[in-house]
């Protein structure tokens, strides 16, 4: 039997609502945050073992590589933490849970994490 279902199949034309964007980020930026717990504690570790150990973190820190990681790591926990604020609050039942608000809150935490990675790039840089 052909089934007349309409089909779009052109890209271009499927946009993700806000909301839907804001819950893959906060995924991802939680994926992130796991991985980074790893490596913080490995440079942790490595900066405690000995003096020369502390210098070796030192001068991996002073690479524009390294900076980089640590400025998407930060990036990644200032949304996730903004992210994980506004579950709570809607769990908590401070936001009412519709369309526009939250459109308006994924909106707000994106915005503060845009704003929180800005400064973090300041102060790794
Ligand atoms: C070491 C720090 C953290 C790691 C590794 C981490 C990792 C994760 C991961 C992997 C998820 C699952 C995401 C998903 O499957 O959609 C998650 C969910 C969540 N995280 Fe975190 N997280 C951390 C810190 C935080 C902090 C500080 C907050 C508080 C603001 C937070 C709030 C949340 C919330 C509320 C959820 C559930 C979201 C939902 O219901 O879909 N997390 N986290």
């Amino acid at each position: 039997m052909k089934k007349q279902r309409p089909v779009n199949l052109d890209l271009q034309t499927i946009h993700f609502p806000v909301s839907a964007i804001a819950s893959i980020l906060h995924r991802v930026s939680g994926v992130i945050t796991f991985i980074a717990v790893g490596i913080l504690l490995w440079l942790l570790g490595m900066s405690l073992s000995s003096q020369e150990g502390f210098q070796q973190a030192a001068d991996i820190m002073t690479g524009f590589f390294a900076k980089f990681i640590v400025w998407g790591i930060l990036t990644a926990l200032a949304y996730h933490i903004c992210g994980g604020i506004r579950h709570m609050l809607m769990d908590f039942g401070y936001l009412e849970e519709n369309l526009a608000v939250g459109s308006l809150s994924a909106k707000v935490a994106i915005g503060i994490a845009v704003i929180l990675s800005i400064l973090a790039g300041v102060l790794v840089w």
